[in-house]
């Protein structure tokens, strides 16, 4: 539905501000950000192909602020192409991993790392997602070994499930944490990115797919 004019200009004058999701493929970044944006599961997810990115407006103390998610893809083969775009103008940074899969938690310094390549250092609020608590009997990461490898990064550890829905508190907590964070800081102006929407965004994805298509795919 078109926006009216009052809507347009609330925009304008609300702070927004980018905040990227990244960690290993599978880890679950899709679904913690449809959680927080829809209020629920998503039926069916695929892996992300380039970036997606959805917004949602909280009131933090009486002030509306716009937190733009950029769920990332994890598979490196879906990513190369567009990780200059990930970084750019970003305000904070949601670190994943998979609490049944040791890998997803053993591939954090890589992603650390990237952050480091493309000047995000740790003046960036950044936080530590443990996702997929629900499966209880296949845990393979410690909440002890992961809050020291958060507490040596400076950063807040949430351990949590996208899936349960008694745990949407818990995903609320860490993006609404960052909101707090956030609040004070410079905010993304809307010049930085004219008119920018989801069909933005996917179209370049779509660009990245062409390339691939044109024989660069990694398959
Ligand atoms: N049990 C359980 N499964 C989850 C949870 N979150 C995600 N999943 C499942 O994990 C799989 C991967 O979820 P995605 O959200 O697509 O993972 P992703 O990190 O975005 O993956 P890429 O797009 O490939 O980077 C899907 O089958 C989800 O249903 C969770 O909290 N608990």
């Amino acid at each position: 539905m078109a926006k009216n004019v009052d809507e347009e200009a609330q925009d304008v004058q609300r702070k927004v501000f980018k905040i990227i999701v990244i960690g290993d493929s599978d880890v679950g970044k899709t679904c913690l950000t449809y959680r927080f944006c829809a209020g629920k599961f998503p039926d069916k997810t695929e892996a992300t192909i380039g970036v997606d990115f959805r917004e949602r407006t909280v009131d933090i103390d009486g002030e509306l602020i716009k937190l733009q998610l950029w769920d990332t893809a994890g598979q490196e083969r879906f990513r190369k192409s567009m990780v200059p775009h990930y970084y750019r103008n970003v305000h904070a940074v949601v670190f994943t991993y998979d609490v049944t899969k040791l890998a997803s938690f053993q591939g954090l310094p890589m992603w650390l790392e990237e952050c480091d390549q493309h000047s995000l250092n740790a003046s960036v609020p950044r936080i530590l997602v443990g996702n997929k608590c629900d499966l209880t009997n296949q845990v393979q990461v410690e909440t002890n070994i992961a809050q020291r490898f958060a507490d040596a990064h400076s950063m807040p550890l949430f351990e949590t499930s996208a899936k349960e829905d008694k745990e949407c508190d818990n995903v609320e907590a860490i993006f609404l944490t960052l909101a707090h964070k956030l609040k004070c800081q410079k905010p993304m102006m809307t010049q930085d990115y004219p008119k920018m929407n989801r069909a933005t965004v996917l179209s370049v994805d779509k660009e990245v797919l062409r390339t691939q298509s044109e024989g660069t795919c990694g398959c």
